[in-house]
């Protein structure tokens, strides 16, 4: 499903790699922890993943896919079996909650009648039951989160990444979309989330790849945040026992069971539906992300805020569209009037 072989990723004028050598393999249905001190390449992990940017050596497979090569044309159809969490959420803030979950949807040119059942269906997952009227700075930012959440999973995808979905979230909401999460994983989506959530990996006891300074130390099938941390240095490195074969334990059937309503059959791409993404994407477009002012909802001690704008290309995103940055459209298309603005992050 995911593989990296002998990857390496070194940022332009670093001399040390984010990432170094990594080889690597996530299958079908694994609920897969990413942990790392800051720095470590968590987030360059699930770039590479979402070829957001590309390794410096090795090669990655993502859904039977060399990434390598797939044109920057194909790149939006490719992304569309992903739905991808970040850790600054990016809602429209002049639409509805329904409808910033509907966007997706509405990019890719899904049917008026599936729209009108997975929104209110995915809100009602999320805990957002009867929220879809309200618009973004009506909510607290452990809404708006959700929100984000939602529109991530609204379209099924194969692979959820989730960077620090649970960052500013509160103990109790962050049970509650681990919840969310571990189901949507038991209908059978691999979900690979990046976190310093020790409580949540330490609970959910699912495989654990830990990076240090790039390199996996550790990777073990069902662990906890911290088990065999290591001290430093190349000593200190855990190597992996066994090759993992199979995917970690799942959660019961019944709350599979609960979970199935959101999985339907996925719609086939052809020529009207891809037509119908071009013309919505076409109709969006570009502004600098305007944070928004007020946030109800303040971290819980210990947690980490948003870091926006905290890396050298961060910037590079801020005037792309929504629908680039969430990689449903090829960057560089036409861009009129002011739909697409996005809320940054309010921490
Ligand atoms: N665009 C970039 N240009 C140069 N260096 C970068 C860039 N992005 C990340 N890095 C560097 O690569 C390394 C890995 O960064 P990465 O963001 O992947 O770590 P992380 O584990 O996700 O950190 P955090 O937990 O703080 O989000 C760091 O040394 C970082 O400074």
């Amino acid at each position: 499903m995911i593989r990296f072989d002998a990857v390496t990723k070194t940022y332009p004028g670093q001399a040390r790699p984010a990432l170094n050598d990594l080889g690597v393999e996530i299958l079908r249905s694994e609920f897969v922890f990413l942990v790392g001190a800051s720095g470590s390449g968590k987030s360059t992990f699930l770039r590479l993943i979402l070829k957001e940017d590309k390794p410096t050596r090795g090669s990655i497979h993502v859904l039977g896919q060399d990434l390598g090569s797939i044109s920057s044309r194909k790149v939006p159809y490719f992304r569309r079996d992903l739905g991808v969490v970040f850790q600054d959420f990016r809602l429209l803030p002049n639409k509805s909650v329904f409808e910033n979950v509907a966007f997706t949807l509405r990019v890719i040119g899904k049917s008026r009648g599936f729209i009108q059942s997975a929104v209110p269906e995915t809100l009602k997952l999320v805990g957002l039951d009867g929220k879809g009227k309200r618009m973004p700075h009506e909510l607290s930012g452990g809404e708006q989160q959700r929100v984000a959440i939602a529109r991530a999973i609204v379209n099924k995808p194969q692979i959820l990444l989730a960077d620090e979905p649970t960052g500013n979230l509160d103990p109790v909401t962050s049970a509650g979309i681990m919840t969310l999460l571990e189901r949507i994983n038991a209908g059978g989506t691999t979900v690979v989330m990046a976190t310093h959530e020790a409580g949540i990996v330490d609970q959910m006891q699912r495989r654990v790849i830990e990076l240090v300074a790039g390199d996996i130390v550790r990777d073990e099938r069902s662990s906890g945040y911290g088990a065999s941390l290591p001290e430093s240095g190349d000593e200190a490195k855990v190597p992996t026992d066994e090759p993992i074969t199979s995917a970690a334990p799942k959660v019961p059937i019944e709350v599979m069971r609960e979970a199935q309503p959101l999985y339907v059959e996925p719609e086939v791409h052809d020529d009207v539906t891809d037509a119908a993404a071009a013309i919505t994407a076409a109709a969006t477009a570009s502004v600098p992300i305007t944070p928004a002012a007020d946030d109800d909802a303040a971290p819980s001690s210990g947690k980490r805020p948003a870091r926006p704008g905290s890396k050298p290309d961060a910037t590079a995103h801020e005037h792309l569209t929504l629908a680039e940055r969430l990689g449903l459209r090829a960057p560089g298309g036409p861009r009129e009037g002011d739909d697409d603005q996005e809320v940054g992050p309010t921490k």
